[in-house]
């Protein structure tokens, strides 16, 4: 385990020790060279890329607009002219979670949450029934996906066994962060049930990350697999590679001690993709990693890829860093520059020759750069999630929804053409600007306010 370094904690993230750094011997011309010919990327290839040389101090803003450049011809091969996007809808059931990720102000402390606490805070947890009942108006408007992801709330297990195998332990809270669902004032359910739950009609369900999955495995000698076939029994249709973070152990040991490592979260990946799960892949940067940590992520997400096959995207979270134990506790001072988000679109576009995907998330960048960055290499465009928590209660200030009217007028006036999808990308609906209405209606309430909250 890592020790930030004397004075880490005083709010100068220069100080954390890492044996990975983001010095290179590789040129920045020969790197990029490579890139433009199509060749396949080394690590070291990325971190000239990424770095725009790391024999210069800083970003090269001219070097940064070539690789911009690279990246967006790269896109225009791979995908074309299309923007991609899709009508979902975000249900988080719980925030409940003892996890502690310092990047992280989703969660509350569980403790709340049971009822006997006498202290007030805001999380919440959702019944099956209001679970079901949000996810039915939403596919009743028109939403095709549902993405569920929670907090690791200790009343949560697998299903009914699971709970007697919990429950057995000595000390169920401090071996495996277990307690009744009846001590807490609502109880979360099983992941089966809420599986069961949100599974309405034909909607797609995507759901369990790899923490969840071993929130869903803890206590037990089961599989991946096998978890995840039996929640895919229960009508879980993919699963999304979040809790993803930083795929380096040095890193996650200052970020998320709490959370499983990086083999732990690739195994938990490789099994939902075998119960025949197609899943995403994320990566959350911009907080005390460096530039060869981003890349080593992407070699790890590439080599997955090659021996699956079966991610669908790959989703850059930049940090929302105002309200987290990070920023607030001064282990960071921001989270990444406009340059530095550029640069990591675009050489993932570049580095992850086996992914089609790449997700410009609007509602960790806002629209303006969003759109921009569909120039940098990402060709899609995210969701209309219509109600959001992490990114909000973490202090990010870019909405809780897209309506398809917004989508359409924003794709074309950067002259591309919106598409709307499923969340494997195999359904396609090129949006026809003259029907009326051009697809689901799904804007705000009179108010302003999302229409689901
Ligand atoms: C909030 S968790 C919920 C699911 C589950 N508890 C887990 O950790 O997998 C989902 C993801 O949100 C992202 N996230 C959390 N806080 C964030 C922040 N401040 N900025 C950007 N992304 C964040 C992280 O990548 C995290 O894995
Ligand atoms: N990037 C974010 C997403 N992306 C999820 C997408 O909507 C995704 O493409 C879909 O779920 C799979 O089809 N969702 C968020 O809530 N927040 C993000 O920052
Ligand atoms: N919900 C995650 C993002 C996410 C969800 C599902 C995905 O497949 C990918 C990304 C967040 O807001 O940070
Ligand atoms: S990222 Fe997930 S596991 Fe970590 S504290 Fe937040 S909700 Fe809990």
């Amino acid at each position: 385990m890592l020790e930030p370094a004397d004075g880490a904690a005083s709010g100068d993230p220069d100080t954390i020790e890492f044996d990975h750094m983001p010095e290179t011997d590789q040129a920045f011309e020969n790197a990029l060279a490579k890139a433009r010919d199509g060749e396949r990327l080394s690590v070291e290839d990325g971190v000239a890329l990424i770095t725009t040389g790391s024999n210069v101090a800083g970003i090269d803003h001219g070097r940064k607009e070539r690789v911009l450049e690279a990246a967006d011809r790269r896109r225009a091969e791979v995908v074309g002219e299309e923007v991609t996007f899709v009508a979902n809808l975000n249900n988080n059931v719980t925030t409940a979670c003892n996890t502690g990720c310092l990047f992280c102000n989703f969660k509350d402390t569980a403790a709340n949450f049971e009822s006997d606490s006498a202290v007030d805070h805001a999380g919440f947890t959702k019944t099956l029934d209001e679970s079901r009942e949000t996810v039915r108006d939403a596919v009743e408007r028109g939403v095709s996906e549902v993405t569920s992801v929670s907090g690791l709330h200790p009343g949560l297990a697998l299903d009914d066994e699971h709970h007697e195998i919990l429950g057995s332990f000595d000390s169920p809270a401090s071996d495996v962060n277990y307690k009744p669902p009846e001590q807490y004032e609502t109880p979360p359910g099983t992941y089966v049930e809420q599986m069961r739950a949100m599974s309405v009609g034909d909607v797609h369900l995507h759901s369990m990350t790899p923490e969840e999955a071993y929130h869903a495995i803890r206590g037990t000698d089961r599989r991946y697999e096998e978890v995840y076939r039996r929640l895919a029994d229960a009508g879980l249709d993919s699963a999304p590679g979040t809790a993803a973070e930083i795929l380096v152990d040095e890193v996650r040991d200052v970020i998320c001690p709490g959370k499983i490592d990086s083999g732990e979260w690739v195994a938990a990946m490789e099994g939902a993709i075998a119960a025949g799960l197609p899943v995403t892949a994320t990566m959350m940067y911009g907080h005390v990693e460096n530039e060869r940590h981003r890349v080593m992520h992407l070699d790890r997400i590439r080599r997955l890829q090659d021996r699956t096959g079966a991610i669908t995207e790959f989703v850059p979270l930049s940090f929302i860093h105002q309200q987290t134990p990070l920023y607030e506790r001064g282990i960071v001072s921001g989270g990444a520059s406009d340059a530095e988000d550029e640069l990591l679109i675009a050489v993932s576009r570049l580095f992850l020759d086996n992914v089609d995907h790449i997700q410009s998330s609007w509602v960790k960048f806002g629209d303006e750069k969003g759109l921009k960055l569909l120039n940098c290499g990402a060709d899609d465009f995210m969701g209309t999630i219509l109600s959001e928590e992490i990114t909000k209660r973490a202090g990010g200030s870019y909405g809780e929804f897209r309506s398809l009217a917004d989508y359409v007028d924003m794709i074309s006036a950067i002259g591309r053409t919106p598409v709307e999808r499923s969340m494997d990308y195999e359904d396609r609906r090129r949006i026809d600007l003259d029907a009326d209405p051009i697809g689901p209606v799904l804007g705000p309430r009179a108010d302003g306010t999302p229409l689901l909250s």
